[in-house]
């Protein structure tokens, strides 16, 4: 997949954010910033509550269920080679956005609407707490688009390895990653090469190094990248690791990060946004 950006939308000449120059820190005032995450979801309950009924619960188990048994180390590896050729599509930003209207992500138990509107308002709210900050605004912009890999052009992937959280493979899966019940079923579970802390990885690695779960955010990682994105190093880091909630929601692995990983980090904090739901 190729992406043409207009050079309105990622004209960074005056918005350098190479983070040596600038380190997030600086930039921004995180505890001051004026979003505030909503109470409740799109059904009436507080976010990400995998185990409240609702008219989701079902499919959102099921999801679980089949991406956790099928994602093993061997099966991210082929499928980041295979989709590393960027050879699906090109298309325009808006385009792309278009296309992925039309699915419905099967493992968020909080939205029920289309994902266009996700992305609109994810980058309106980010836009409207750091107005100066325009390659986040884009970085909210395009953060999903990697679930493209869901429609015919782009292979049409069931949406076991396209949406949900992801986490490391190659080491042992942690409890804190949602429904890790699951995880018996999965190949690598009893793998005494893979079901060690470490697994096959050294500690402090660094994420870059680790092989991560298929699906939407490493995709547009590569496209991005493969595409030679102006984006700052942190829009990257958001686009690539912004599922990995058992590391930024909840501390897990936090043995495989690098010293750099430690100063992106604080860029899924900001991310916030990314649950967000208006009206
Ligand atoms: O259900 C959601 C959804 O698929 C998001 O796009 C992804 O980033 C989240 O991590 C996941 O929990
Ligand atoms: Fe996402
Ligand atoms: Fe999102």
């Amino acid at each position: 997949m190729i992406v043409i950006v207009s050079e309105t939308l990622c004209n960074n000449e005056d918005n350098n954010h190479s983070n040596k120059e600038q380190p997030p820190e600086e930039n921004l005032q995180l505890d001051g910033s004026t979003f505030v995450v909503p109470e409740n979801n799109a059904f009436g309950h507080s976010f990400r509550e995998y185990d409240k009924e609702s008219e989701r619960r079902a499919t959102v188990e099921d999801f679980y269920r089949k991406n956790h048994i099928y994602q093993t180390y061997e099966f991210a590896k082929k499928k980041k080679e295979e989709y590393g050729k960027l050879d699906k599509a090109m298309m325009s930003i808006w385009e792309c956005c278009e296309l992925l209207n039309e699915f419905v992500d099967e493992s968020d138990p909080d939205l029920d609407e289309p994902q266009i509107e996700h992305l609109l308002q994810t980058a309106e709210a980010i836009r409207r707490d750091y107005p100066n900050e325009d390659w986040l605004h884009l970085t909210a912009l395009i953060h999903d688009l990697g679930k493209v890999l869901l429609h015919p052009a782009f292979g049409e992937e069931p949406q076991w390895c396209v949406v949900g959280d992801t986490f490391p493979l190659g080491c042992a899966f942690s409890e804190s990653i949602v429904h890790s019940q699951f995880f018996k079923e999965n190949a690598n579970y009893h793998s005494p090469n893979f079901n060690s802390t470490l697994g096959i990885y050294n500690e402090k690695c660094g994420l870059d190094n680790v092989t991560m779960s298929w699906g939407h955010d490493e995709y547009m990682y590569l496209v991005a990248k493969g595409n030679g994105t102006t984006l700052p190093p942190a829009g990257l880091f958001i686009i690539r690791f912004h599922s990995f909630y058992a590391l930024h929601r909840n501390g897990a692995y936090t043995y495989l990060m690098g010293d750099e990983d430690k100063e992106m980090l604080k860029w899924l904090h900001v991310f916030k946004y990314d649950l967000l739901l208006l009206d």
